[in-house]
Parts: structure tokens; sequence; C-alpha cells
């Protein structure tokens, strides 16, 4: 399952905000194992966007000779750190409310990329905070190699590359326990990147994008859905037009026209369109798009965006 952000951040980005809204998160995806018609072996990802850019950012303003800036992929390590220990406490604290009785684990994830993908020489991900055109301009005046875009006309973000995964290192470690039933949070925003150099792995400033991950998680770890959790209950074609039409269960090739007719903006729902197909394609098996709201309901009535073979 992958959570989207609106399953960590609201507009507070206060560290009790962020406990508060997974705490609710985590009461959802407790009341799904509990009213599943078969038992549920959850293994959740998570993004890292907002909170990736502000810590790079503190990383900047706070850093001295004696207390240097981390590295982006450090930073997106401790995000995983950050946000894997409030989703693992808030799972904890929700079980235990409801009377079940579930490990929860959450594990530092590398995920493999390729050194030569050309993401790395064109930035796409967006990370931190949103800027007006003036506070940006301010920002490439001291960072004169950062990147901007304009996001969806709620003001400009920093980008960083975000090249495909192509393995997860810890996915065998994530099947083991798996297998003992626990839940499991791993491949946090993404996974760490990391390349093979000279026979070994090193990590890479960049940010993966958490569905692509997730999608390569569940394939390796065997999965048999993958659940995509953002903030609409289905995938819709001609989205907010008058002629929009909620998508429910869809075949991966009808999926592809509508990706190939342009339907899916990048950055918000393409990616996750593109990782679902992905994993429908190498597994055969089902691939869900919807609400965390809904997620209950789709179990049950199996009312969701559904891309099959
Ligand atoms: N064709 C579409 N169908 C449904 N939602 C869409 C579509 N195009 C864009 N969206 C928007 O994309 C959002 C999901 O992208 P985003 O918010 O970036 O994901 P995340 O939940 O991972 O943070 C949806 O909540 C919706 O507002
Ligand atoms: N890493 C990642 O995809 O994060 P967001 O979902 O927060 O953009």
């Amino acid at each position: 399952m992958a959570l989207g952000g609106n399953a960590i951040l609201t507009d507070n980005p206060s560290a009790q905000a962020q406990q508060a809204a997974l705490k609710s998160t985590a009461e959802s995806l407790v009341d799904l194992v509990k009213t599943a018609k078969e038992p549920v072996q959850l293994i959740v990802t998570h993004g890292n966007g907002p909170q990736v850019g502000n810590l790079l950012l503190q990383q900047i303003d706070g850093s001295s000779a004696k207390n240097p800036a981390m590295p982006l992929d450090t930073v997106g390590a401790m995000t995983q750190g950050e946000i894997g220990f409030w989703l693992a406490d808030a799972l904890n604290n929700a079980f235990a409310q409801a009377g079940v009785n579930k490990d929860v684990t959450a594990i530092v994830t590398r995920t493999l990329v390729d050194a030569t993908d050309p993401a790395f020489k064109q930035p796409t991900k967006p990370i931190g905070p949103f800027y007006t055109a003036n506070e940006m301009h301010e920002m490439v005046a001291q960072h004169a190699d950062w990147t901007f875009v304009e996001d969806a006309g709620r003001g400009y973000r920093r980008v960083v590359p975000s090249p495909k995964p192509i393995s997860i290192v810890e996915a065998p470690a994530v099947s083991a326990l798996n297998s003992t039933d626990q839940v499991i949070i791993a491949a946090g925003g993404g996974g760490i990147p990391v390349v093979t150099q000279d026979g070994r792995l090193t990590g890479v400033e960049a940010v993966i994008d958490k569905d692509f991950s997730a999608a390569k998680l569940a394939e390796l770890a065997d999965a048999d859905e993958l659940i995509i959790l953002t903030a609409v209950k289905y995938v819709a074609v001609n989205f907010n037009q008058p002629n929009e039409q909620a998508l429910g269960q869809v075949s991966v090739n009808q999926m592809e026209t509508y990706l190939a007719e342009g339907q899916f903006p990048a950055g918000s729902m393409k990616p996750k369109v593109e990782a679902a197909i992905s994993f429908v394609k190498q597994t055969g098996r089902p691939a869900v798009i919807t609400s965390l709201d809904n997620v209950k309901g789709y179990l049950l009535n199996g009312d969701a965006t559904i891309i099959n073979q």
C-alpha cells in the first residue's frame, strides 16, 4: 500500500500535526485489517516530498563547519526514520486500541537506481515548501544550481532528480518479516536512492517517487495487490471537466490509451497510473487507486479504480 501526501500532511507541517494526521491514517488502516473478509498482510510505503524538502532547508540554514549539512540521500534516510517512527507509533497505538495483537516494524530501505538514468540531468520531483515568484527568485540568487517549477497554480517548488527504481535492496527482509504477519513500513519516500559503483552500493542525491517504489516492492514481495491511496476515490478521465468520468474496473490496455491521450498530469496522477500499470503487467495481479477514506469500502464492496490485465 502506498500512502499519499494527505495521509501525513495537512496544511500544518509541525510534528504534532503530522502525527495527528498519521493517527487518523493508522486508525483507517487498522479498521481495514479488522474488517477485511480475509486476513490482511500489509506492507506500507509513504511519501516524503514535503518533509525531505523542509529537512534539507533546515540542514542548510543551521549548518556550520562543526555541524555540516547532510546530503539529500542522507536527508531522505532521515525522513524514513521520522515518518517511520510516527507511523509505527500510530499503528501500534491503533492496533492496541482495537484489541488487535500485531507487531509493526519500519525498515530503513534503499532503492537501487541506474546511475545513467536521464532523470539525474532533468529534475522533476517537487520537494519542500511552496514559494511565491519573488521568494523563488531570492532562493535562486542564493543557490544558482537549484531548479524550481510552478506547481499547478499553487506556487513554485524546488525540484530534484527522481530516477526510476530498478530494485529494492531490502525486499528479501521485507518478505521475511511480512511472512511473520507483522505490518511492515518500507521504502518510505520511495527508498534511499543508491547506485552500484565499483561493485558496492553508494547513495545518490535524488528523491524517488514512492508510487513507483511501492509497485516495485509489491512485485518483489509477491503482493496479491497494490493499493495506491490518495485524496480521490477514483481516477477520472477528463478530470475536473464537465464531462469528467470516474473509472471503476479498467484494463491495462484502456489505461495505457488514456495515458497516451494525456489524461493524467505528470507529478500527480500520471506516476500513480504508470506504477499501477507496471505492477499489473509484471504480476498479472490487480492494482487499485482510491482514497484513504474509501479503502475499507473498497475491500468490502470493490468500489474504486481497479486496474486489471
Ligand atoms: N485524472 C485524474 N483523476 C483523478 N485525480 C486526478 C487526476 N488528475 C489529477 N488528479 C489529482 O491528483 C491527485 C493525486 O496526486 P498527488 O496529490 O500528487 O498524490 P499523493 O496523494 O501521492 O500526494 C488527486 O488527489 C487529484 O486531485
Ligand atoms: N517520495 C515521494 O514520492 O514523496 P511524495 O509522495 O510526498 O511526493
